[in-house]
């Protein structure tokens, strides 16, 4: 396993190679509470998302991978440290400008679907854009309804939807807009295995036929290893990371960090 100070630029805010950084933490500390009570969840983090790529999060429970990806996409206010997204400073930007960057240019995918109940499924996909009062592109649109292999179920509420197909929904919803970056929080963690394959094959389709970018926080090995790159944290801090993984790579990285 690659450690990251060997392989990548941790502080001068590019790569050492040439491939383009869609995403970049320097120096990354959030801490929560006060006193004897604070919590250190991200210690310093320098870490470069490839544009074009799927990066995995991994790493021990209360590692910081969630709030690393809550801080890089404007959900939550980092302690120190800077953030770049789509070359927008987010760790200098005020609570409403963070909204309106989530709502403009990123993509979410969360454990729950968050579907609205009483919406179709193509309502559910195009409501961030409604919502924006943005017009739906409607090539991408069928691309996207194509590659999640949701064409006949559009027109069917959530409640008449497996698990697995509403996730495919939320991933739509998420993509449809084109966003400079889809953050996906243990995206298969309520999915069988078949529905987890078939999601994040999607996840990777969305990378390799629609040129995005996406990073998944995930648990799950096999799913890791649909990316292209895994990083892993552990006690807030990027520990390593691995180019073309494989189950067993991330299996042996894992018990290499204990
Ligand atoms: N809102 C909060 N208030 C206080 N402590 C928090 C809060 N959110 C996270 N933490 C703490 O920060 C640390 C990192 O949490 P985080 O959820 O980022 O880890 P994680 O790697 O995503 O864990 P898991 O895999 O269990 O979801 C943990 O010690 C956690 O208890």
């Amino acid at each position: 396993m690659g450690r990251h100070s060997d392989d990548r630029a941790p502080t001068d805010g590019a790569p050492r190679d040439d491939r383009p950084v869609i995403a970049h933490a320097r120096a990354l500390v959030k801490t929560y509470g006060t006193g004897d009570t604070t919590v250190r969840a991200l210690a310093g983090i320098d870490v470069d998302f490839v544009r074009g790529e799927l990066t995995a999060i991994m790493g021990p429970s209360g590692s910081g991978k969630s709030t690393l990806m809550h801080c890089m996409a404007g959900l939550d206010d980092a302690t120190s440290g800077t953030v770049v997204v789509d070359g927008e400073d987010v760790s200098g930007m005020s609570e409403r400008q963070r909204t309106r960057l989530r709502r403009t240019r990123l993509g979410f995918v969360f454990q729950a679907y968050n579907l609205v109940p009483t919406l179709t499924a193509a309502e559910n996909i195009t409501l961030p854009l409604d919502i924006a009062r943005r017009a739906v592109d409607r090539d991408h649109f069928d691309a996207v309804v194509d590659a999640v292999g949701l064409r006949d179920r559009l027109h069917h509420r959530p409640n008449e939807l497996s698990g697995g197909q509403q996730q495919r929904v939320a991933c739509a919803r998420a993509l449809v807009s084109r966003p400079a970056v889809v953050f996906a929080d243990e995206p298969t963690g309520n999915l069988d295995s078949r529905s987890s394959g078939e999601v994040l094959a999607f996840l990777r389709r969305s990378v390799d036929d629609l040129g995005q970018s996406v990073v998944m926080v995930t648990h799950d090995p096999s799913a890791a290893a649909v990316a292209h790159r895994v990083v892993f944290l552990a006690d807030g801090r990027l520990v390593g990371e691995l180019a073309h993984p494989t189950a067993d790579t991330i299996l042996d990285a894992l018990r290499e960090l204990g």
